[in-house]
């Protein structure tokens, strides 16, 4: 695991955003009070070379602000890392415009001064297998002539008792950890990571979105990640840019969206099977649920006034009442009528 931190994650980090949820525009850009350390428009890449030509993606906008956490979701294919590696500079997008740190990415000379300030964790490794942890996190140090102490940082992402091991013969998730220390070698105000937990356990997980928040509130860094766990970046991202087919299909802070996109509720209770229900007037379905007792489920717009009529009319028998809050899977499946694990054709 990571090394031991408090847990600080809020269930829901939107709730302490500072991001906004405005889609981004040139005018509101100019506009914008805050610093933002990506403003990205018009982004569109195609690949060719194959049997047929790939749009990777077909125009992109994006921004993130000072301190901002911004998760990019979306299915295998979806074009999540040809953005990313063109938000970072290291990829160039057909047409279209990418600023980081306030310097282009087009111009080389700018991009040199800001490498410093940047921390990337790609998504395939490429580390050098015979090196070793402490080698390898030794010479980023040189790099960016950063005051991150290498011992410290190995045992922050857990990996203390590897240090002296080539990268070599690390496991995948331990190889993450590497990479992403690599990222913060830096001190970074500004990272990219690229799929950084798809290896790790649960436990590994939360420490690494507890040394992001370590260094976002330290720093005031912004963090830019893509991932497939719709779940986990509903509760750790200020704000979600949900992408398919190469296009954003939906963006804002996690609770907002479902707001938008969800009105109504579903409740789940149990009732005695012999209990009277009116499954048409509550917009209910019910089955069989064993010992004596039957499963209802309903949609409601007003979860809260249904409650207070469930409990008039079923008070003294209503038990394992709960209330389903929608999530951005079910979003992402409202959006697209695909479920997430399916493919980008
Ligand atoms: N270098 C490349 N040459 C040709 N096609 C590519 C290249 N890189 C990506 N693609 C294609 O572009 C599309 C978007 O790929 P990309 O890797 O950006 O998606 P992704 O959302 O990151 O997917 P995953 O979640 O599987 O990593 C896919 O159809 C992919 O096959």
């Amino acid at each position: 695991m990571f090394g031991a931190i408090k847990n600080r994650i809020p269930r829901d980090a939107g709730e302490r955003s500072r991001g906004a949820t405005r889609p981004i525009g040139t005018a509101d850009i100019r506009s914008e009070p805050r610093e933002l350390r990506v403003e990205a428009l018009g982004l569109r890449k195609t690949y060719t070379g194959g049997a047929r030509e790939i749009h990777a993606l077909q125009g992109v906008d994006l921004h993130v602000a000072k301190g901002e956490f911004v998760g990019v979701l979306g299915p295998n294919g979806a074009g999540k890392t040809t953005l990313i590696e063109c938000l970072e500079g290291i990829r160039r997008p057909d047409t279209g415009e990418v600023r980081i740190l306030g310097a282009d990415t087009s111009d080389a000379g700018k991009m040199k001064k800001i490498r410093g300030r940047m921390g990337i964790a790609l998504q395939h490794s490429t580390l050098p297998p015979r090196l070793t942890v402490r080698e390898i996190l030794t010479l980023q140090v040189r790099l960016y002539a950063s005051q991150v102490r290498v011992d410290r940082m190995i045992d922050l992402v857990g990996i203390g008792d590897k240090a002296d091991q080539r990268i070599e013969h690390l496991s995948g998730g331990q190889q993450q950890r590497v990479a992403v220390a690599m990222a913060l070698m830096g001190d970074p105000e500004l990272m990219f990571l690229d799929e950084p937990t798809s290896q790790l356990d649960p436990h590994a997980r939360l420490a690494l979105w507890e040394l992001l928040y370590t260094q976002r509130d330290r720093r005031d860094a912004s963090v830019v990640i893509t991932t497939h766990q719709m779940e986990e970046a509903q509760r750790i991202c200020d704000r979600v840019v949900i992408i398919d087919h190469g296009r954003v299909i939906a963006e804002g802070r996690p609770k907002e969206l479902l707001r938008q996109h969800f009105t109504s509720r579903r409740m789940n209770f149990m009732l005695p099977i012999a209990a009277a229900l009116d499954l048409r007037a509550l917009n209910a379905r019910s089955e069989p649920a064993g010992n004596g007792m039957k499963r209802v489920s309903l949609q409601t717009e007003r979860p809260g006034a249904t409650l207070v009529e469930l409990a008039q009319l079923y008070g003294d028998s209503m038990i394992d009442l709960s209330v389903e809050e929608p999530t951005l899977e079910e979003l992402f499946v409202k959006l697209t009528g695909t479920a997430l694990q399916g493919e980008t054709a």
